[in-house]
């Protein structure tokens, strides 16, 4: 029996346990606090991510990472982006020697612009063939609750990737496998930013023509970053990226598109981080990591730049929306 370790018990390293647990994998959950390992393990519930969903009686959690980590084939790693590093670094000691290490997390890191792949190589040493990602159109809830969705697990391993397919393959979870690493994490991290910005255009009280210019230039950003850092546009065509982007852009249940919806009815980012209830949105770190590393390789990316204004430079969105639409008309 595959037996799977998941860092993080937010709410999808919480569901994704769920799944995998589904799909008959053996799943040890990892927590920060005490509290929550004992209750997810005692009442079967993640109370504080998940609450009202049931979870496989099979799951235990504990607090203890080298606990979680004892015997495992593959290493979930579940923690935001931003904490990656410093919780690995912690972690690595345990890690079995031929462990895969697969990545859930939605961002590239701020200051090194790394993608969460690559911090994974350069903390634990491991070789780029045993590290994996994993993203697709895949908001936590409605996987907990069991509605289909599907998935893109990328590792430029096929066999590492097709061990990962079949542990958490379900009747209501269908993951494809890929060997495009970078597209797979550009995807996913840049649909955030992008959702940030449907939810400001959102809050403003902008409807479906706009939400859909913005996902559709959004995409076209997107990809030109992506296929400069070597991704396959096909990738970013697929379930990582356009399934994602659609998802979370259209989705009342995305933190980053809640986040944006919220400056754009005029909330400053305190009350917007306020309100998220210590819940990540990946987007609001991301987008000055994006724009950082698009600029470093010469690609346009405004939308992502208009974000980073309005989060970090004090830009208000109507300005934002005024500078977009200033920019130089030109062919499509
Ligand atoms: N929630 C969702 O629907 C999806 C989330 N993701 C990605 O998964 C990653 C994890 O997100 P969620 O599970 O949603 O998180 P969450 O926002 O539900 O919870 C954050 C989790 O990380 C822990 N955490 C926060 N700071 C930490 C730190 N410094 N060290 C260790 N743990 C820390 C919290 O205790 C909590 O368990 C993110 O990169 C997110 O973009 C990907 C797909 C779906
Ligand atoms: O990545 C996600 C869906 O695929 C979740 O998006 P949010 O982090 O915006 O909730």
């Amino acid at each position: 029996m595959t037996r799977a370790a998941v860092l993080g018990s937010g709410s999808w390293g919480t569901a994704f346990a769920k799944v995998l647990a589904d799909a008959g994998t053996d799943v040890t959950m990892w927590a920060r606090r005490d509290e929550l390992a004992s209750t997810i393990s005692d009442k079967h519930e993640n109370t504080d991510y998940l609450p009202g969903i049931s979870l496989p009686t099979s799951i235990s959690a504990t607090s203890d990472p080298s606990t979680a980590l004892d015997g495992a084939d593959i290493v979930v790693l579940a923690v935001p982006s931003q904490s990656l590093r410093a919780n690995l670094a912690e972690w690595t000691e345990s890690i079995p020697a031929d462990a895969t290490l697969l990545s859930l997390a939605k961002g590239i890191e701020t200051g090194t612009l790394l993608r969460m792949s690559q911090v994974i190589a350069q903390v634990t040493g491991a070789d780029p063939s045993r590290i994996a990602s994993l993203s697709g159109p895949n908001l936590a809830r409605p996987i907990a609750e069991g509605q289909p969705a599907a998935t893109v697990i990328a590792c430029s391993d096929s066999r590492r990737a097709l061990e990962i397919q079949k542990s958490c393959a379900t009747g209501y979870f269908r993951p494809y496998t890929n060997t495009d690493v970078i597209g797979c994490e550009i995807g996913g991290a840049c649909k955030n930013v992008i959702a940030l910005a449907c939810g400001m255009a959102s809050g403003v009280g902008y409807g479906e023509n706009t939400l859909a210019s913005i996902m559709t230039r959004g995409l076209a950003e997107i990809i030109r970053l992506g296929t400069a850092l070597g991704a396959s546009a096909s990738t970013l065509a697929g379930l990582a990226g356009v399934g994602d982007l659609v998802a979370t852009c259209s989705s009342t249940l995305s933190r980053n598109r809640t986040f944006g919806e919220r400056l754009g009815s005029g909330g400053s980012m305190e009350s917007a981080q306020k309100a998220a209830h210590g819940q990540v949105a990946e987007g609001v770190k991301s987008c000055t990591s994006v724009r950082a590393l698009a600029e470093s390789y010469d690609v346009e990316m405004p939308l992502t730049e208009a974000v980073h204004r309005v989060c970090h430079e004090g830009l208000s969105v109507p300005d934002a929306v005024g500078h977009l639409l200033g920019r130089r008309i030109k062919p499509e």
